[in-house]
């Protein structure tokens, strides 16, 4: 069976600055698989070619093994969902409002949600734990709040894949776990999550995979690691990519890093 989202050959450049050269990717069901990388080094660009929001200079993204040039954006959207870094909304909408949102592929012009969509639109609000702001106005809440708000949306998009750009960052430490264990219980269900993170540590701690972005020795961006956290998390690699040095651990087998300091250059 073709895999829910892969890449082939994609090239892209913004303007005439050249960026990825060549990215093959694979993801498969029920991989949570975390982007890490430096400042700059392309987890966002890599995440909106994925989503068909940038268009590859050459090369091709597949949902399924169909190519997802091919799709209209409403087909996509039934298997791909998106959280983004923040969201900016023209007008004042509820929470519910916003989640009921990722109902949207599914309806019909002017159609009203159903039964079932209700269904999911309030478990998508348990599982993020903002059912008690469901009548709030996004616009009034604070950055954690308005980002749970934005994964609930996702969630109740129902799709196979989400593609998820620092869901944590603005998050709590408590609901920077839960949101984590919530994406490890969802691959777990057969999900795949692919997710831009800063913190290591998490990243190591929750994906079974990581995808490391980069300056190639050539000057371009490309994959510098690909494969499980205790395979990518090296010295070398967090030297060369990250500008730190750490003591690098297994804890009940995950990766622990502590120590970590800047390499002065
Ligand atoms: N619209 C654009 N036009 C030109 N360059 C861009 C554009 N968007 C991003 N870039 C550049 O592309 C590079 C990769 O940016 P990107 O946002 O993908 O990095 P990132 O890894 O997500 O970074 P961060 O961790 O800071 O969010 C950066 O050098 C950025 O300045």
């Amino acid at each position: 069976m073709s895999a829910p989202l892969s890449c082939e050959n994609l090239t892209f450049s913004f303007d005439k600055k050249p960026m990825f050269n060549n990215i093959n990717l694979t993801f498969k069901e029920g991989e949570f698989v975390g982007l890490i990388g430096a400042n700059g080094a392309g987890k966002s660009t890599l995440l909106q070619l994925l989503l068909g929001l940038l268009k590859a200079k050459s090369g091709e993204v597949l949902l399924h093994g169909d190519s997802i040039s091919k799709l209209k954006r409403r087909e996509i959207a039934k298997q791909l969902a998106f959280v983004p870094q923040s969201i900016e909304l023209p007008y004042a909408f509820t929470a519910q409002q916003l989640v009921a949102m990722g109902r949207n592929p599914y309806l019909g012009a002017f159609e009203l949600e159903g039964e079932a969509d209700k269904k999911l639109i309030d478990k998508a609000m348990r599982q993020t734990d903002i059912s008690h702001l469901q009548h709030r106005l996004v616009n009034t809440l604070s950055g954690g709040e308005k980002q749970r708000v934005i994964i609930a949306r996702a969630l109740a998009q129902q799709s196979p894949t989400i593609l998820l750009d620092e869901p944590i960052a603005s998050l709590d430490i408590c609901h920077q776990l839960e949101t984590m264990q919530l994406i490890q219980t969802l691959t777990e269900a057969g999900k795949t999550a692919i997710t831009a993170l800063h913190d290591l540590n998490l990243a190591a701690r929750y994906c079974d995979r990581l995808i490391l972005i980069g300056k190639q020795e050539n000057g371009m961006t490309g994959i510098i690691s690909d494969g499980t956290p205790e395979q990518v998390l090296t010295d070398e690699n967090l030297k060369k990519q990250f500008s730190i040095q750490a003591k690098i651990d297994l804890q009940n087998e995950k990766v622990v890093l502590s120590n970590i300091l800047p390499i002065s250059s």
